[in-house]
Parts: structure tokens; C-alpha cells; sequence
């Protein structure tokens, strides 16, 4: 299964509305071919609204070259102050994207966590996706490619990722080195563009609670000269005072656990305090044992 080898796979009958994912590409190039001036009023140091921040790169106070990217994220709270908050050029758009995926979510947090024995309800469900954000990526056309990256290498933080992306390409994963039983160990893989589907992709979060069984997918994303690239991810992931660890069914079945408690707040600060660097940001977590 997927989840438990390359933590990256494309889905097509997700429920969202393929007229909604065209919209929501427009959407995203409406709002990054406005001025600088309109975009630069969510940058954080000024942002009318905590949910909404505009930026580029990912630790820029700490990269020595910045990616080739700039994105939003919208933070979801509730729908009326997402209406109200969430940039308008793409704020109706991102809400029905983000409402429809959930379903999706839990179906597929339904599966993987009934794998490992526990049964979802409400409270579980929230636990493990409290926190919601969608992002829009934009990475423009770059004269050179060979010289830029558009996202360094990465997992991403949650439980799991939701992406739509549009039709230019770029998107790698990593085959992770501890698997066994297929091909291509250590070698980076395109996830390429299929017309109306989503990429799911399992983060550092869902790794942690699953006690390694599900692994979270290192990726990165190239630039390139033609055309302009947009994608629009959904981060799900625990809130930041959620306790999170392995859980104890996954612990007994394995014998040991790999990794400790932690509270995800503190996992996200050591996250967002480093720059990019494969799948380091687990280390936080992990137990070395002698
Ligand atoms: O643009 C993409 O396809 C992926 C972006 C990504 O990995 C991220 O925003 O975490
Ligand atoms: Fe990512």
C-alpha cells in the first residue's frame, strides 16, 4: 500500500468537483498576477488578519538562497471568518475546496487508522486534524531552472496533505531507502500531472502516531522556464496544544516505540525554525535507542 511505502499517491474519485479544482487554479493565478502592492498587504509583519499570511520561500531569515516560490495560507477557523478574512480573489474557492476534501480526509484516516486497529470517531478525527490550512503556491517562470529549486527537499508537517496541482509538472517524491520490495530505492520519482485528480501525501505527524508504519513522503518541486506553475495544497494536522505519540496498539504490535510524546506546538516550532533539509524535522521526535 502506498502509505506504508512511498507515502504519495493521486486520487480521482475524491469528491471534489472538477469545475471547482479549475476555479481554484484560476483563482490562484488571479491573486499572484495582482500588483505586489495588493499581495503585500498579508505579508505577516502586516496582515489584516492572523488567519492570512503572503510570503516566499520557507525559512527566509535562514536560507542562504531563497526557493523560487511565493505562496498564501489561509488558516481555517470557521467558514464565517474565512468569508470574511481569506484574500476575496480566492476566498469562496479555497473554503468549498477545503469543506469538500474533509470528507475525503477522514474516509482515508478512516482506512489508515482502522489498519492499525483504532476505530475513528469525532474526537479522534479532530485530534489528528484540528489544524486546517490552504495554501496557494505560485512559482513563476524561471530563467534558469538548473540554478533554482521551487521547494527544497521536505516532508510536510500534519497528518496528511491534500494537493491539487496544475498541468506544468515538477512535483518529485523520494522512494525512501528502508523500503525492501520495490524499485527505485533512493531515487527521486515524478508525480505527474493527471487531469482532475489530487495528490494525498502523508506528513511527519501521521508518521509519529502510526509508530513509522505510515511513512511521510520526502518531496521537492523544480522550476522551470516555460510557463508559470500554480498548485493549492491543504495542510491538515493536530493543534498546536494537541499531545501526540505513537499509539499504543502500533506500539505493542512493533514492541517498542520510535518515537516520544511530543506537543505539536513544540514539533511545529522546531519545524518552521529550520530550513529545509529531507526528512530531519522527525529527528525532534525520534528515540535513538543504544
Ligand atoms: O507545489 C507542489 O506541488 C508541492 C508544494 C509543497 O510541497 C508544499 O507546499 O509543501
Ligand atoms: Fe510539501
Amino acid at each position: 500500500m502506498a502509505a506504508e511505502t512511498l507515502g504519495f499517491f493521486q486520487l480521482v474519485n475524491h469528491g471534489v468537483p472538477v469545475d471547482l479544482l479549475e476555479s481554484l487554479k484560476d483563482a490562484a493565478h488571479d491573486f499572484f498576477a495582482q500588483p505586489s502592492e495588493k499581495k503585500a498587504v498579508y505579508r505577516k509583519e502586516v496582515s489584516p488578519s492572523p488567519l492570512v499570511k503572503y510570503g516566499t520561500s520557507f525559512v527566509p531569515e535562514k536560507e542562504k538562497a531563497l526557493e523560487w516560490k511565493d505562496y498564501i495560507s489561509m488558516v481555517y477557523t470557521n467558514d464565517a471568518e474565512a468569508l470574511q478574512q481569506w484574500p476575496k480573489e480566492c476566498r469562496e474557492v479555497a473554503l468549498e475546496y477545503l469543506k469538500t476534501s474533509m470528507s475525503m480526509v477522514r474516509r482515508l484516516l478512516e482506512i489508515l487508522m482502522g489498519n492499525l486497529g483504532v476505530e475513528l470517531d469525532d474526537t479522534k478525527i479532530d485530534g489528528l486534524t484540528g489544524m486546517k490550512m490552504v495554501n496557494m503556491n505560485f512559482y513563476p517562470t524561471c530563467p534558469d531552472p538548473d540554478l533554482t529549486v521551487g521547494v527544497g527537499r521536505h516532508s510536510d508537517m500534519g497528518t496528511l496533505t491534500i494537493l491539487l496541482q496544475d498541468g506544468i509538472g515538477g512535483l518529485y517524491v523520494k522512494v525512501a531507502e528502508e523500503i525492501a520490495n520495490i524499485g527505485k530505492k533512493g531515487e527521486w520519482v515524478e508525480i505527474p500531472p493527471v487531469p482532475g485528480a489530487l495528490v494525498v501525501n502523508i506528513g511527519d505527524a501521521l508518521q509519529i502516531i502510526s509508530n513509522g508504519k505510515y511513512k511521510s513522503a520526502e518531496h521537492r518541486v523544480r522550476t522551470t522556464s516555460t510557463k508559470s506553475r500554480v498548485s493549492v495544497p491543504i495542510f491538515t494536522s493536530p493543534r498546536p496544544s494537541e499531545k501526540i505519540a505513537p499509539l499504543p496498539q502500533a506500539v505493542e504490535k512493533d514492541g517498542m516505540a520510535c518515537y516520544r510524546e511530543v506537543i505539536f506546538g513544540d514539533y511545529m516550532r522546531n519545524f518552521f525554525g529550520n530550513v529545509h533539509d529531507g526528512k530531519k524535522s522527525l529527528e525532534f521526535a525520534q528515540i535513538n535507542y543504544p
